[in-house]
């Protein structure tokens, strides 16, 4: 039985919908509304399905992103979203011929990298997909932090006040901006993700979340720093119980991410604080009187970068000494392999095709890990996954690629 791959029309939409519902174990109800924000969301040109007698059993969307890289610039990404394939046609090749189809599309269309959040590790290394940022979360116990709960006032001045989802729509844009400016894996929010996330739409099997948003503005006035949170509270032995459910809580300054932690840790009846997915080296437990205070829940891959434009990816990040290093990038798709040179400093880069030996042999999916400077060449190369063809090479690229912090990647797509 062969399925029909194709980018979808209007009259799809609805049996689209209702596919990827069933792909990630969701009721199978679509509304009109659910449909009317697919179709004003989705790039129909970038929107496949897989056909069979009529209906739809697989899905695929991309769509552009900007994803912020070392020094703070942006490159443009395939986002790659939506994959589902109906249990009954599963492991036929669908998602091959999916994908294939999609990263061909980008690379010709010019896009530097392509970006996914694997929902299962095991998945998407076959098609040159490396995970190149991590995340953790941590519960912390409220009781544990030693605190002053006068800490609801931030230590080093400035405010915090409530602010309502309309008014986050009208500041959070420029605030994201910034924070993006200053953090590698940071990727770009269209004003749909503002509209979706502060309650303006829902889709009806979007979980309802009444969304409490606190605002850190430094002693100047600037807003620095956002939290978006739910509680989730009981009345326990006599007495209250809650835990605050951290969505998403950015800041463009340790002082804001300070006043915002302290804030949230201080609230009365809040017993938790569950963090969500932070970066692994968050200052988060280090804001607390306790560090232990703040138990580790999770920690896990989560941004994965598929490389599609080596040159334009390594000129586009910083480095920070003079160095250069010779990669035979290896790209079973033949999309992005090859061999380059790349020629860095603190001024800038250079990075070229050359016919010299290669220091490091590495897939294409081992850059998209090294790439934002989370893994390092060493310990991809002691699994086995790098081969280091020149001596000193490992050290080189460790010294070239390498960040002092962690990429971090805070939203879901
Ligand atoms: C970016 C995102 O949207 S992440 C969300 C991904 N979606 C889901 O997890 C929803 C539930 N799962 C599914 O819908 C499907 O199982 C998918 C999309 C993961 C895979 O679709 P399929 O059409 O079955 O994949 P396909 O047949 O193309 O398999 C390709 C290869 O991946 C392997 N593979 C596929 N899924 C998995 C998995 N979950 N775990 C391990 N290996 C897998 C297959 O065995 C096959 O291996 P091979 O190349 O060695 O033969």
């Amino acid at each position: 039985m062969s399925s029909e791959i194709r980018t979808i029309g209007d009259d799809d939409l609805h049996d689209w919908s209702v596919a990827v519902l069933a792909g990630f174990l969701m009721g199978p109800t679509v509304t009109e509304e659910d449909v009317a924000f697919r179709r004003g969301n989705y790039d129909p040109e970038r929107t496949l399905g897989a056909f069979d007698g009529g209906r739809c059993v697989a899905t695929l969307r991309s769509f552009t992103q900007e994803l912020t890289v070392v020094g703070g610039a942006r490159v443009t990404a395939d986002a790659v979203s939506t994959v589902t394939v109906s249990p009954t046609h599963r492991r036929r090749g669908l998602l091959t011929r999916m994908m294939a189809n999609d990263l061909r599309a980008a690379k010709d269309r010019g896009d530097a990298v392509s970006t996914l959040i694997a929902a299962e590790y095991p998945i998407y290394g076959r098609y040159g997909f490396g995970p190149a940022t991590h995340t953790a979360g941590w519960l912390i116990d409220t009781a544990r932090t030693g605190l002053d709960p006068r800490h609801a006032v931030p230590e080093g001045g400035g405010r915090i006040d409530f602010a309502t989802g309309e008014e986050v729509r009208g500041f959070g844009p420029a605030l994201h901006d910034r924070f993006r400016a200053r953090k590698p894996g940071a990727v770009s929010r269209g004003e749909r993700w503002w509209l979706r996330n502060t309650g303006a739409i829902r889709l009806s099997h979007d979980p309802k979340l009444d969304l409490h948003h606190a605002v850190y503005r430094s002693p100047s006035g600037e807003i620095e720093g956002l939290a978006s949170y739910t509680y989730d509270s009981t009345w326990t032995a006599g007495r209250p119980d809650a835990t605050a459910q951290v969505q998403r809580l950015i800041g463009t300054s340790p002082a804001a991410e300070r006043a915002l932690w302290q804030f949230l840790c201080s609230i009365d009846w809040v017993q938790r604080v569950d963090t969500g997915r932070r970066a692994p080296d968050d200052l988060l437990p280090h804001f607390l009187g306790d560090p232990r205070a703040a138990a580790i829940q999770e920690i896990a891959d989560y941004l994965w970068l598929r490389p599609l434009d080596v040159p334009r990816l390594l000129e586009a990040r910083t480095y920070p000494v003079a160095g250069s290093l010779v990669l035979q990038v290896e790209d079973r798709a033949g999309l992005a392999g090859g061999r380059f040179l790349l020629e860095a400093g603190p001024e800038g880069a250079s990075c070229t095709p050359t016919t010299r030996s290669a220091g490091l042999t590495l897939d294409v999916g081992e850059l998209g890990a090294l790439y934002l400077g989370d893994a390092t060449a060493t310990r991809l190369a002691a699994l086995g996954r790098i081969g280091e063809e020149r001596p000193g090479a490992l050290t080189t690229a460790d010294t070239l690629l390498h960040t002092a912090r962690r990429p971090w990647c805070p939203d879901m797509f």
